[in-house]
């Protein structure tokens, strides 16, 4: 029998390519917290967990991810059986309420060392693969209309990206529509043009919001209010998709929004779900209820980001395609072989487990503990 012998978790602090303006927060760098799981046979899973702007956006932090799975995690899986997935996050979850990212990122390592094990992919073991790469939208939220429009430009010119999602929100509802409006002229046919509200908005400043945003050609609106209910009038009253994602918080919240029907669209993380099996569940409740898909980030790097791709190239139908972007938003590469982006998709990585190999220099040098530990070691000096 394969047994878990260790877990270790660390904190990797890297810098965003530019300000990155949310309606809560606006973030200069991304922490991932990496969980490593290492088995009685050798093999090693990897595993990440992300937020936004530290606490910002939700009850986790990468720090408590690391203490709370240093703490609690780590003594119910040492020594059981590795292959047990199932059984594993059914201990966990039987002992330890919420905590829904920290358990993806346990999740992910847990299947990427079986993966390895079994040389299959994470999507196998997830049942299988229906596409081998995924078209990614890029979010434009410099701040800045003009800068937003160059980015835009770009990324067409690439060939890297052609969905564009805005973050607004922070300025009124009438400087917002013109920002949609100027962005969405600039850009025509060529590109496709959504926004992201974060919940920013009050009922009235949404109906008001939303007819304008239709009206400038905006095709969908993410989370334009927190409170379900006007999240469900919303839909209901509005000519162009509304999407569900802070109020998706897994299987049970699926199941709320889809009984009321109170999204077009789900934006589904991996994270926010409680992990890939999850992501599936949530993924599951949408097709019944005829709700559209699209595959969520939580700003994740390359390992939550693969680990995403995985569980989305696995869903029936990806209407509204993913943003997948993370490992973009971040100047460092940590990968021995970079992910690809190309022709406007990110192409899954086809090797055992998720398919990506960390270059531990890289992640040594951005672990928190080892530039602690140079920081006091030339202040001792
Ligand atoms: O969707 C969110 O709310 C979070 C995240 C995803 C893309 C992005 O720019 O921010
Ligand atoms: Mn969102």
């Amino acid at each position: 029998m394969v047994t878990i012998d260790s877990i270790e978790t660390l904190l990797v602090d890297l810098p965003t390519i530019r300000p990155h303006q949310l309606s809560m927060t606006t973030m200069k760098g991304q922490t991932l917290m990496i969980v490593r799981i290492t088995c009685s046979d050798g093999s090693v899973g990897i595993g990440e967990g992300t937020t936004i702007g530290g606490l910002a956006y939700g009850a986790e932090s990468p720090e408590s991810m690391k203490l709370n799975i240093d703490t609690y995690f780590t003594p119910l899986l040492v020594g059981q059986n590795a292959d047990q997935v199932l059984v594993l996050m059914q201990r966990l979850n039987q002992a330890i309420r919420d905590n829904r990212f920290a358990k993806s990122a346990v999740e992910t390592a847990l299947y990427d060392a079986l993966g390895k094990r079994l040389k299959l992919s994470v999507a196998d073991l997830l049942g299988g693969s229906l596409r081998s790469s995924l078209p990614v939208a890029w979010t434009l939220a410099s701040g800045d209309t003009a800068k937003d429009i160059d980015e835009a430009e770009q990324m067409l010119a690439t060939r890297r990206h052609q969905i564009f999602k805005l973050k607004i929100g922070t300025r009124s509802v009438a400087e917002d529509v013109a920002h949609v409006a100027a962005i969405k002229k600039a850009l025509g046919d060529r590109g496709q043009v959504r926004v992201d509200v974060n919940m920013a908005w009050s009922e009235l400043e949404a109906i008001n919001g939303v007819a304008g945003l239709a009206d400038v050609g905006c095709e969908l609106v993410e989370q334009p209010v927190a409170c379900p209910q006007a999240l469900r009038r919303l839909t209901q009253q509005s000519s162009i998709a509304i999407m569900a994602d802070e109020s998706l918080v897994g299987p049970q919240s699926a199941f709320d929004l889809a009984k009321n029907k109170a999204a077009d669209v789900f934006a589904i993380k991996i994270e926010q779900s409680g992990g890939m099996r999850a992501a599936q569940k949530v993924a599951a409740i949408a097709e019944a209820a005829n709700i559209e898909l699209y595959g969520g980030t939580m700003l994740e790097g390359a390992i939550g980001t693969i680990a995403s791709a995985h569980a989305f190239s696995t869903f029936q139908a990806l209407e509204w395609g993913t943003e997948l972007f993370g490992p973009l938003l971040i100047t460092e590469e940590i990968l021995e072989t970079p992910l690809r982006y190309e022709n406007f998709e990110l192409q899954i990585p086809q090797g055992p487990g998720l398919g990506i190999t960390l270059d531990e220099e890289r992640i040594q040098f951005f672990n928190r503990a080892q530039r602690k530990k140079s920081v006091s070691l030339a202040t001792s000096a």
